[in-house]
Formats: structure tokens, sequence, C-alpha cells
């Protein structure tokens, strides 16, 4: 079997993934129509040809303006569907999904409405699919702490439905300290935290996220590879980091495919995992991440083997289940 051949088949876990971000323009479209919203694209050809990113800020403003058209429980039903169908496809088995509450808050749209239509489509690809998941609820870092502590309470009466909290939003100028207080609470009330850290920002935001937030794991964290102090730390640790390589290159953080780290941050030690962050608008899911790598680093059968295992141990999962899953790799 090709390496190929083996990725697409082999089962998989995806780590960082924006429920936000695989809002593909046929379902906006058709959601937009329904809710009678106007978005500001003729067709469906036009809102691909605004994919097109100088670097983060570009990219958030297009993705939270996309995000309008959903209004009602259905829409992050079939959002959040949407993307449980790919992850039939492509064999993803177990998915650990960010979303942003704020993002529709903050339109009017209430927190329960979010919550449910999302738990009712992880109810159905459970049932349906055999895929397992689990909810990150993400902290909007261009906000306040104030207002994070006010989703946290909002949060509250869906707590046995969420398992981490995250960080996410313009990196630069918002660092992970900014929210140590939220976050401090968001670990008493169980949840788990992650954030995102060394994406655009730098290594002392990483810094940062270990110290004062006590992450379990970091999003992104490319940036680690210009401090050394920090990558012996993250490799000791063992420090799980979700890269994702199609979302370095469409936010151009990384030039070019050919140069991108996730092989030099496997030789040193880093416990990384491949993901796709925003599928719907970096052209392409999981199993695409995986093979651009595959294609422009060479990457060997083994290198390809320890990425789908490193998914599966640094998921949330429980141990006896994570073990099952690789015991099948
Ligand atoms: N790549 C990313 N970085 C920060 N915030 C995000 N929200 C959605 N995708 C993001
Ligand atoms: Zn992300």
């Amino acid at each position: 079997m090709t390496i190929s051949e083996y990725i697409k088949k082999v089962p998989k876990a995806e780590l960082h993934l924006h429920i936000e971000g695989s809002f593909e323009p046929e379902l906006m479209f058709e959601i937009a129509q329904r809710n009678k919203v106007a978005i500001p694209y003729e067709n469906v050809e036009a809102v691909k040809k605004a994919y097109q990113f100088g670097n983060l800020q570009d990219f958030l403003d297009i993705y939270y303006a996309g995000a309008n058209v959903l209004l009602h429980e259905q829409d992050f039903y079939d959002l959040t569907m949407a993307y449980f169908k790919h992850c039939a496809e492509e064999n993803i088995v177990h998915a650990e999904i960010m979303f942003d509450p704020q993002t529709h808050t903050k339109r009017g749209v209430e927190f329960s409405t979010v919550i449910n239509g999302i738990q009712r489509a992880r109810e159905d690809a459970e049932k349906n699919h055999g895929i397992s998941s689990l909810l990150i609820m993400s902290y909007l870092r261009h906000l306040t702490e104030e207002d994070a502590f006010e989703t946290l309470q909002q949060s509250l009466p869906y707590k046995h439905l969420i398992k981490m909290v995250g960080l996410d939003s313009s990196e630069k100028g918002n660092p992970p300290s900014k929210f140590q207080k939220v976050f401090e609470a968001s670990v008493k009330e169980g949840y788990i935290p992650v954030a995102h850290a060394g994406e655009e920002g730098p290594a002392e935001y990483i810094w940062e996220a270990l110290d004062v937030l006590k992450v379990a794991r970091i999003d992104h964290g490319n940036n680690c590879l210009t401090d050394s102090k920090l990558v012996e730390r993250l490799v000791a640790e063992k420090m799980a980091l979700t890269v994702c390589p199609l979302s370095n290159t469409a936010l151009r953080n990384v030039d070019d495919i050919k140069n991108h780290p996730v092989k030099k941050m496997l030789d040193l030690g880093l416990k990384v995992t491949v993901n796709s962050d925003d599928p719907a608008y970096f052209r392409g899911y999981l199993t695409q991440n995986y093979l651009a790598c595959i294609e422009a680093l060479d990457l060997s059968m083994e290198e390809v083997k320890l990425l789908v295992r490193n998914s599966f141990e640094y998921s949330f999962l429980p141990e006896n289940v994570k073990e099952n899953w690789i015991s099948k790799l």
C-alpha cells in the first residue's frame, strides 16, 4: 500500500477544527436564502474567489462575516453535520471541535441555539456513523476577558456537553495572559484548557499559554521553533501541538508547503498532530493536509504513522478508547 493510500484509509482523529471554519460556500448560500440574510457575494464562485488571505486578520474578517447567516438551531445542526459527513468519507473516527459562542451571541443568537444544534449533530454522527467527538468552547481573544467570563457563565447549564476551553481569533496584541482569570475559573468548572499560541504570535505567547493558562495542548505552536529552550521544554513535557499545514500556507505563516516545518518538528521530538483548522476556507480537509505534507516533504510511512498515532494519543479520549484505536493502526 502506498503512503497516500494508507492515509486515506486509516482511522484518524482531528484535534483542531473550527466548526465555523467548515462552512462551505454552497451551504452558506443555502442557509442565507432560507434565513433571508443578504451576503455580499453574487454566487458560490464569487465566495471562493474572495478566499485569498494576506494574514490571519484578513481571514478572520471573512470568517466572521460568513457566520452571520447562522441564526437557528437547524443551521448549527446542518453546519456540524456537513463536517461529520466529511469525517465519514475520510475515516475520521474522532473529532475535537472548536466553536466560538461569542461570534453568535454578539449577534443576538442564544448560546442554547448554538450548542443544541451542534449537540444534536454530534449525537447523530455517533449513532449513524460511529464518529465520536468532544467540544472545545473557544473564547475570542480580540474581545475582553469580561466578555469571556460572560460566555463561561452562559455555558454552565451545558457543562456536561463541553470538555475543553480554548482561545482563538486575532493573536498579535492579545497574549494568553489577558485571559488568566477566566481560564482559572474555567478550570475550576472542570474544563480542560487549550489555546492557540505561536501561530502568528511570538514564542513568548507559547510560554504564557503554558505558564499562565496552564494549557494541556497548544493549537499551532509553530513559532516555538524560534526558541530552543521552549522546544526543549515542549519535548520534555510531551506537550502536543495541533499543527495545521494548509492553514499555515493559506494565511502566509509559511510561504510554501515545501517549507512547512512539520517534518522538522517531528525530528526535534515534538508531539505533533496534523489538522485542518478551517477546511472550507483553506481548501483542504484533514486527508488533504496529510497528502500535501506527504508529497511536499516526502514524509516516510513511519512518520505518517506516528502523526496518526499522535492524533489519538494526544486526544482527550479515555485511555482505553485511545489504546483501542492505536491498536488498529
Ligand atoms: N487559524 C485560526 N487562528 C485563530 N483563530 C481562528 N479562528 C478560526 N481559525 C483560526
Ligand atoms: Zn485554529
